[in-house]
Order: C-alpha cells, then sequence, then structure tokens
C-alpha cells in the first residue's frame, strides 16, 4: 500500500479509528456487506498495529505478537489466525515451551521438576476455577486461586517455573489477575477439550514481519484512498447523528459512524479527548480493566554460547526479574542468527522502560554471568527493546483482566456511547489480549454497525445494561 494518501476524503459512512488487526478485519466485514464509504485512520506509517516488526542484527524480529496461540485440534474450531496465516502463506515454526534448560543466579541448575509441578500447579488452579463460574461464584485473584487448588510457591525456582506457566501468558502477576478469567481464557485457546483451539503455540519467523498478514488482507480489500497513515487522532466528537474527529494537524474528519480500535492503554491516558466526555460507566470501564506490559529484551552475540533447547528458564531471587529467555539460533528458528530474548513483563516492563538502553543492558549482562559463570561471554554487538508502556499509540502490550473486573465493566468497556463503537482485543471476554480475540471483536462489533445502518433495532450494544455496577449482596458495614 502507498505510504502516503493522494486524496483526503473529509466524510465517510463509517471511519475505522486503528490500523491494527481489530481495524482491518472490521474494514473486510464492512466491504463485504457492500458498505465501501469506509476510511480507515491509523497514526503509523503502516498497518499491523500491536503485529510490529524490526530489522534487528540483520533479522527481521517481532516487537509485540509472535505466535499463533492456540491452533486447531482435527475438525475442531480453528485459531482465525492460522488461517489468515496460511492463506498469506507465513513462515511459522512450533515453539515447544517445555524444551527447557534451567538455571538460577549461581549457573545451570536443574530444576525441571519444579516446572513440572508448576504445570500440574496450573492444570489444578484451571479444574478448581470451572464450577466456580458454572455456579456463579466470586472471582478472586490468580494466587488465592492457586492457594485453593493447593499450590505451594516457596523458592525462587518455583516463583520462576510459575512465572513461565501464568506471567508469561498475562503479563502481570497471580497477584494482579483475575483466578477465573485467566482460567476461561486458556482454556478457549488452549484446551480442546474445553472448546479451545490447541496447545500449540505457533511462532512467527517470517522474514517479512507476522504484520504481513495483515497488510496482505488489507491489500485485497481496501484500496489506497481508504486508508490514511500517519494520521494520529487527537479528539472524538460524538452525537447520535454522527462522530467528528480531530487529528493532531488539526485535520477534522466526520462519519455517520465510527469505531474507535486504540487499546485500552491509550484510552486510560487520555491521549485522545472524548467531547464530550465519555459517560461515568464507560470510563469506570476503562479504569477497571488493566493494560499489562510485555517486553522483548534481544541481544545479538558474536557468537552462540547459549542453551540449546528453545527455552531458558532463570530462577533470579527477586522474581520476574529476566526469567525467561528464548533462543532464535535454533535449528527450527533463525539458526546462525546468534540473537537470544529475554521477557519481562508488568512493573518490570515499566522499570525497565524507565532506564536508558545502557542500563538495562548492563542490567541484563549481569544477569548472563550469572547463568553462564564459567563461560567468558562476549558483549553483545546489538541490543534492543520496545518501550510499550510509554508508546502514546499503546500505552501497554495487551488488556489483563483484574480481579475486580466484574461482567457489567466488561459488558460497559463493550458499549457504544452513541454513534462511536468500540472494538479490540480488550473486548473479548473469551480471548482477551489475543490476537484471535481482536480478530472476532473487529468481525463482531463491524457487524453490530452493520445491522445498525441496515435500520435493523441491534444497532446498540448494550447487552443487558449501561448503568452502574453493583454488588448483589451490598457491604453491611454493621457487621
Ligand atoms: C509484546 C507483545 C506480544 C504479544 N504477543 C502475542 C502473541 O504472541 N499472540 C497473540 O495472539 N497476541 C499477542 N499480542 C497481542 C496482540 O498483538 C494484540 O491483541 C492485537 O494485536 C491487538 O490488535 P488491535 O487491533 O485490537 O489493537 P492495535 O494493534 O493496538 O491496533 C490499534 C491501532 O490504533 C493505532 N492508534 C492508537 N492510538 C491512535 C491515535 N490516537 N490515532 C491514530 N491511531 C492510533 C495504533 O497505532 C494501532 O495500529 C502481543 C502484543 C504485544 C504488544
Amino acid at each position: 500500500l502507498p505510504q502516503e494518501k493522494r486524496t483526503t476524503p473529509r466524510h465517510a459512512q463509517v471511519l475505522i479509528l486503528g490500523g491494527g488487526i481489530t481495524g482491518v478485519i472490521a474494514a473486510r466485514t464492512f466491504k463485504q456487506a457492500g458498505i465501501n464509504n469506509i476510511l480507515v485512520i491509523e497514526g503509523r506509517e503502516e498497518l499491523g498495529g500491536r503485529m510490529r516488526s524490526t530489522e534487528f542484527g540483520g533479522l527481521t524480529v517481532e516487537l509485540g505478537a509472535n505466535w499463533i496461540q492456540g491452533t486447531q485440534t482435527g475438525n475442531g474450531p480453528i485459531n482465525p489466525i492460522l488461517t489468515l496465516a496460511r492463506k498469506h502463506h507465513l513462515k511459522t515454526q512450533f515453539n515447544n515451551f517445555d524444551d527447557l534448560t534451567t538455571y538460577d543466579d549461581t549457573g545451570l541448575v536443574d530444576f525441571i521438576d519444579a516446572a513440572n509441578q508448576a504445570d500440574t500447579d496450573f492444570n489444578n488452579f484451571n479444574i478448581v476455577a470451572g464450577p466456580r463460574v458454572a455456579n456463579a461464584q466470586v472471582d478472586m485473584t490468580a494466587s488465592a486461586g492457586y492457594r485453593l487448588s493447593g499450590a505451594k510457591i516457596l523458592d525462587k525456582q518455583a516463583a520462576a517455573a510459575q512465572y513461565l506457566n501464568f506471567d508469561f501468558e498475562y503479563a502481570q502477576t497471580p497477584q494482579e489477575s483475575s483466578w477465573l478469567a485467566a482460567s476461561w481464557n486458556n482454556n478457549f485457546t488452549f484446551v480442546a477439550e474445553q472448546g479451545g483451539f490447541s496447545e500449540a503455540n505457533l511462532m512467527c519467523i517470517d522474514q517479512r514481519g507476522y504484520k504481513t498478514i495483515v497488510q496482505g488482507e488489507a491489500e485485497d480489500f481496501l484500496t489506497s484512498d481508504e486508508i490514511l497513515l500517519n494520521a494520529v487522532v487527537q479528539n472524538i466528537t460524538y452525537s447520535s447523528t454522527g462522530v467528528s474527529v480531530t487529528l493532531t494537524n488539526g485535520t477534522v474528519i466526520t462519519g455517520d459512524y465510527a469505531l474507535c480500535t486504540f487499546s485500552v492503554g491509550v484510552l486510560q491516558h487520555d491521549d485522545v479527548t472524548f467531547i464530550p466526555p465519555l459517560p461515568a460507566f464507560k470510563q469506570e470501564a476503562i479504569s477497571s480493566i488493566a493494560m499489562a506490559t510485555y517486553t522483548k529484551i534481544f541481544l545479538q552475540f558474536p557468537t552462540k554460547f547459549w542453551f540449546d533447547t528453545e527455552m531458558g528458564l532463570y530462577a533470579d531471587p527477586e522474581r520476574g526479574r529476566y526469567p525467561i529467555w528464548q533462543s532464535l539460533d535454533h535449528p527450527k528458528f533463525l539458526p546462525g542468527s546468534r540473537i537470544l530474548f529475554v521477557t519481562v513483563t508488568s512493573d518490570f516492563s515499566q522499570r525497565v522502560e524507565a532506564f536508558t538502553d545502557e542500563q538495562v543492558q548492563a542490567e541484563v549482562m549481569d544477569v548472563v554471568h550469572n547463568m553462564f559463570p564459567n563461560i567468558e561471554v562476549p558483549e553483545p554487538n546489538a541490543f534492543l527493546f520496545p518501550r510499550w508502556h510509554s508508546d502514546p499509540l499503546y500505552r501497554g502490550s495487551y488488556s489483563n483482566w483484574p480481579p475486580s473486573f466484574f461482567s457489567g465493566h466488561h459488558e460497559n468497556l463493550k458499549l457504544n456511547v452513541d454513534r462511536l463503537y468500540f472494538a479490540g482485543e480488550a473486548t473479548s471476554v473469551k480471548f482477551f489480549g489475543f490476537l484471535h480475540g481482536a480478530y472476532f471483536e473487529g468481525l463482531n462489533m463491524a457487524n453490530i454497525i452493520i445491522s445498525c445502518i441496515e435500520g435493523n433495532s441491534t444497532c446498540n450494544t448494550a447487552l443487558t445494561n449501561g448503568g452502574e455496577v453493583t454488588n448483589s449482596v451490598p457491604f453491611d458495614l454493621n457487621n
């Protein structure tokens, strides 16, 4: 697609705010329904959003989404991202998170037993959660869920193993996360017996970047006049008759309808101003969900000196300190690349974002020296990490469901205000956080707007209520 638009339409029937997978799949859905007067407005210079790759040490690496999580089991439900990947001939490899070498701050130490125990703990965590959802019992923190299902985290190795099972997926700690939502989110994606796709993590190693499936898809049905790139939305004015957006360069664009796909992190940080201000119930919903951060820190070395497994797990005395290591220099991935990356999440991500690259590199290299005390480790020749939390177009990596986020909050998060609609990975109840969640939300919300345009009654997403979220049993302060 051309980088510059030729003409700027000032009015469209539907404005799609954001050119990530939600926006592109929504655009496809409108066009398939014969709604051709649409405009996708995107702040960056390309489509893809959090599917974002970059050149690093002579190769393409993924700064954002990297895996198709859950593929397909037999003739069961298929992850729609897998369908897109096949259509666009995406190069992928299965990534086995159990193919692990374990380290702590004294070097190579075998604690595979702890890793296996963490798998068992997570399984029990899900088994005990199931009936609670069915019985409408209250949610709790995932930490409480672990305790109630019998897990004991007594040392740094058990903590690192739990991190691999939990934080590595939700990008927040068990203490910050909902037990029940973490459990159904896992099951609907990874557990075929529970209606999920499969347990596989299919890693994109395509040198065009993972984003190629969104950009390739867009090329099939969007013309250059229907995409406005490098266009940052500053404010959104909405009413019962239409929506008007003002870009940072002052351009005003109007639409009969608009679909906002910006991350909840963007909505939380007031990077975009709503006129009138969003109603209180909507603001409460946006404030109640969490925007987590997941940070991959890439290093390229002059030689490969590390493990031959796909993964390395490092147990630091401080939980969450540079715990998950992945080798791209593996026969399955990018052999000869000499690239290793380490993942941090949550508060630790925000912590590293506040440091300079040099400071983070020095810390990471201290850990490398802990892990490989008997090896003369060379200095890296390339070092890079993205600052997702600081980026005003994202403000984090993906949403996570806190224990204080109730069903009513979720409905309100999804609710339209007049002609302004909302969709994105965060509005997916089953698949929040995931690409496939974003995909389904783009599809579903576009269909709701289409039915509205066609004059059907279902044009309001008010699924049950747009009001206050209340306690079914009020607090009794005299007790
Ligand atoms: C580090 C990381 C790792 C991940 N790993 C995986 C994974 O392996 N598998 C998986 O399934 N999912 C993964 N995800 C999650 C996945 O990337 C997201 O769920 C998905 O890409 C969200 O798509 P979206 O369209 O809802 O939002 P986005 O992709 O955020 O799209 C919204 C768009 O709006 C634009 N925008 C924002 N503000 C403005 C503004 N003011 N004006 C104009 N444009 C604006 C943004 O630039 C963006 O392009 C990961 C995400 C990250 C960050």
